[in-house]
């Protein structure tokens, strides 16, 4: 565990970079640190290996005051990654990935399979460890820059705004590799950045620091998304926070309809008159094909041979969000949205309205107001 006690920063300027921080971020999780430009994030960050010691205040890790350790010796058990990955430009990346473990005077060997052994599980290739950093992508240096910090295996690591510099698609890679070596790593991990929705997926628990170094919110990031604890914070999130927080109701939770599915060697008869419209055809394993639209069937045969609409894309119960299934659904030709399994076999259809009373059953769509409850309940006339 981390622990801000009190800190505050003030440089000789008289700038207050941190203002009594007091925060715990827990050990084997993400902690990420968001917020305004100039809020002390990268301050505060670096008070925990002494890259910045407090004016006031004591940053405890373990309950152990880092002022009562040598920076060097402190600094081996915390890696450090920062954006556009800060790699030795002419060193090899296998060289730049080995350097604290060489500095720990581990045999070249030895740290050559630990290279190689990291650049795998952060997803670089082998063939990659004789290039330097300008033959990498900006995507490919930064997972080099994990890979180094992870070299000595130490149980801290603080991430500057790792991801900010590739571009969106690479970020959300990158995003979805961390959180994967996470679950297999457990590091006590502090990670900084302003992009509010990588601090909503990476972050278990969420700083928001502003202007002045005041930290004005610390919460997991379903609770920060419920209940923003004033106007900046709810500012910052933004206001399609109701639609963010979809992201945490499983998917599981809705309701799947198998009306409205026919196998493709079906007559296309039965689909004459869909409901809506609009018939789900699936292969003989049950695997979605298209939607086959009742105004535009062949006037006899079997479904595969009418022309289908595409499906688009479909949600999984097991793995998605209602977000998720929301977005199929207002993708889908049908309005409704297809529910596969693990093995990609249809197991059912949401419309909006499926959908809608997952949302009411999980707890997301706050309370009416009283005045408003009473009438909804029929009591409104006796009051
Ligand atoms: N060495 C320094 N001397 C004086 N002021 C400094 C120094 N380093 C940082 N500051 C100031 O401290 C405040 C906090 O800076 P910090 O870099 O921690 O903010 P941040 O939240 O990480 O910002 P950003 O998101 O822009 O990187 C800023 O006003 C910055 O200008």
């Amino acid at each position: 565990m981390i622990t801000f006690e009190g800190v505050t920063k003030r440089y000789p300027d008289g700038t207050v970079a941190l203002d009594d921080v007091s925060l715990e971020c827990p050990t084997g999780r993400i902690t990420v640190f968001v917020g305004t430009s100039g809020g002390g994030k990268t301050t505060a960050l670096r008070t925990i290996n002494r890259m910045v010691d407090p004016t006031a205040g004591r940053v405890l890790i373990d309950g152990r005051d880092v002022r009562d350790r040598k920076p060097a010796e402190l600094r081996r058990g915390i890696g450090y990654v920062i954006q556009h990955a800060g790699l030795f430009p002419h060193r090899t990346i296998e060289d730049n990935i080995a350097t604290v473990p060489r500095l720990l005077g581990k045999k070249k060997k030895e740290t050559r399979e630990r290279a190689h052994e990291l650049m795998r599980l952060v997803g670089l290739e082998s063939a990659m460890a004789k290039r330097y950093p300008f033959q990498l992508s900006g995507g490919q240096q930064q997972r080099v820059g994990v890979a180094r910090a992870l070299a000595a295996d130490p149980p801290i690591m603080l991430m500057d705004e790792p991801f900010s510099a590739v571009d969106p698609v690479v970020r959300a890679e990158l995003q979805d590799e961390f959180l994967r070596l996470q679950d297999e790593l457990h590091k006590t991990i502090v990670f900084v950045t302003h992009d509010i929705d990588e601090a909503i997926k990476l972050g278990d628990r969420i700083a928001v620091f502003r202007t002045g170094g005041e930290l004005v919110q610390v919460d997991g990031p379903q609770d920060l998304l419920a209940r923003p604890a004033d106007d900046f914070v709810a500012g910052f999130i933004g206001h399609d926070r109701g639609i963010r927080r979809l992201s945490f109701v499983p998917a599981a939770q809705a309701s799947l309809s198998e009306r409205g599915i026919l196998p493709a060697d079906a007559p296309v008869e039965r689909a004459r008159d869909a409901e809506d419209g609009w018939t789900l055809v699936v292969d003989v394993g049950g695997r979605p094909l298209g939607w086959a639209a009742a105004a535009a069937l062949p006037a006899e045969g079997v479904l595969a041979d009418a022309r289908l609409a595409p499906i688009g894309h479909t949600f999984s119960v097991e793995d998605d969000s209602v977000r998720a299934a929301l977005d199929a659904a207002i993708l889908s030709p049908s309005g409704r949205a297809v529910a596969v399994d693990g093995e990609g076999r249809v197991l059912g259809l949401a419309d909006q309205a499926d959908l809608s009373a997952a949302i009411t059953r999980s707890g997301t769509r706050p309370e009416p107001a009283p005045a408003a409850k009473a009438l909804a309940d029929g009591d409104g006339a006796s009051a």
